[in-house]
């Protein structure tokens, strides 16, 4: 292991990315919460400021990944579309196959710079995740309870409140409804089988509902659904503690843009064209895995400055007081306050830890676990 590599193992350093990604996340939070009355006065002002505001966090997280580790992501799509990328409105349907697939999301939105404005239909668990989910009040996430009867109506209702967005989103939908593991993938394929559909290899089964209602609330609003399926090389299995150590991936996303007109309108020929899409995208994943790359060209995407500077920012903002405290702290020669700042390293380190520990697909949900009675079955 090399001397970097050592270093970025290091509790040290991980101790620096949790208190700026903690501290600077609570004032951010602070500041949206500010903002508040100015919703009354300009709707489009205040989500300006939101989106900046949500740009200062997420942004950090995509610093650990393109910049800490260094992964790779390589873009495979038709460079004809390429222009439009971060020029339109648009709903990406991801596979859910790993720990770190939200961040290639978002490191692909910042490099589109749609990063501070992109949204996601997401379980209402993550809500109440401080920093994160607060942030994403103000950012009007849409959130799903994940139990039809009640969201049909709350998600319709979100996802109208969009059409006046003054700037350029994607809208990410994970159609699969939670992460793939094995035990899921067995129960979503006796739903498949009792449905007279063609069983899936890599993916769970779609949950259809959640895109009919977002294609058709999104009409007019979103230009086209981006079919991204995305993969790691050499069957890495990556999560975001690794990427905090430092380890490096290489993440391939192959992008196909699908005009919204294309869509089916009702809902039975629209979740039978979402149930076409996911055999297809099986059959990417087919592709990927016998030859190691996803069919057609890839097109030369570099990561931009912009994350950096705003982490490096935090990062004197934030340090500069820490590091002149502490050596008061030292000089003061006091047991106590000595005690105090060793529980708040902790503290700060056990909070950072349990972030991530969020992300961890083992202390997922158990939806999707036990076969739902249906009127099909
Ligand atoms: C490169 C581009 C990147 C772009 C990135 C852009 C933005 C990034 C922004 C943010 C990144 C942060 C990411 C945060 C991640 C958080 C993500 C999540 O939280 S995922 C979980 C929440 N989201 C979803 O679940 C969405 C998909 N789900 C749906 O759409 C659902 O339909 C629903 C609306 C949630 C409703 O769910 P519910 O369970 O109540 O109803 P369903 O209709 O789905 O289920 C009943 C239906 O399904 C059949 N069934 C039963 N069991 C299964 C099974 N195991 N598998 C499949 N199907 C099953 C059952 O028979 C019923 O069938 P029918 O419809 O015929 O009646
Ligand atoms: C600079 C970096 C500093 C790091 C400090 C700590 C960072 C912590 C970051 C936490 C980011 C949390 C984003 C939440 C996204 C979680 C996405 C996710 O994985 O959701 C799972 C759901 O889709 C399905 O849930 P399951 O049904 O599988 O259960």
């Amino acid at each position: 292991m090399g001397l970097i590599q050592l270093l970025k193992s290091q509790f040290l350093s991980h101790l620096i990315f949790y208190y700026v990604f903690l501290a600077s996340g609570l004032i951010v939070n602070l500041l949206q919460f500010c903002t508040l009355p100015l919703w009354l006065v300009s709707k489009k002002l205040a989500r300006k400021i939101n989106i900046r505001l949500c740009y200062c966090i997420s942004s950090q997280i995509v610093v650990a990944l393109e910049w800490w580790s260094g992964t790779e992501c390589t873009l495979y799509t038709d460079p004809k579309n390429y222009p439009l990328y971060g020029n339109e409105n648009a709903i990406a349907v991801l596979n859910h196959c790993s720990e770190i697939d939200f961040l290639c999301g978002w490191t692909f939105c910042e490099r589109f710079g749609v990063l501070g404005s992109s949204k996601v239909l997401a379980k209402h668990e993550l809500r109440y995740l401080p920093i994160i989910g607060w942030m994403w009040y103000f950012l009007e996430i849409v959130f799903c309870k994940r139990k039809w009867e009640e969201d049909r109506r709350t998600v319709a209702e979100s996802l109208q409140n969009l059409h006046d967005y003054p700037e350029n989103f994607w809208f990410l939908l994970f159609c699969e409804g939670t992460r793939f593991t094995p035990k899921k993938h067995e129960v979503s394929m006796q739903v498949a089988e009792s449905k007279g559909l063609p069983k899936l290899k890599y993916h769970l089964l779609p949950r259809t509902k959640g895109f009919w209602v977002t294609v058709q609330n999104l009409r007019g609003t979103a230009a086209a659904v981006y079919d991204c399926t995305l993969n790691f090389r050499n069957k890495q299995v990556p999560s975001l503690l690794d990427i905090l150590n430092g380890k490096k991936y290489h993440a391939d996303l192959y992008l196909r843009r699908i005009p919204l007109e294309l869509i089916p309108e009702g809902e039975a020929e629209c979740a039978a064209w979402l149930h076409k899409l996911y055999q297809e995208k099986d059959s990417f994943q087919e592709h990927y895995t016998q030859k190691g790359c996803f069919p057609g060209p890839t097109v030369t995407h570099p990561r931009r400055p912009w994350a950096l500077i705003n982490w490096i920012l935090w990062a004197c903002m934030l340090l500069y007081p820490l590091g002149l405290l502490l050596v008061q702290l030292v000089s003061s020669g006091s047991i106590l306050t000595i005690l105090v700042s060793v529980t708040v390293a902790c503290a700060a380190s056990l909070g950072g830890r349990w972030m991530i520990g969020q992300t961890e697909t083992n202390r997922g949900s158990s939806y999707g676990n036990k076969e739902v009675p249906s009127k099909n079955n």
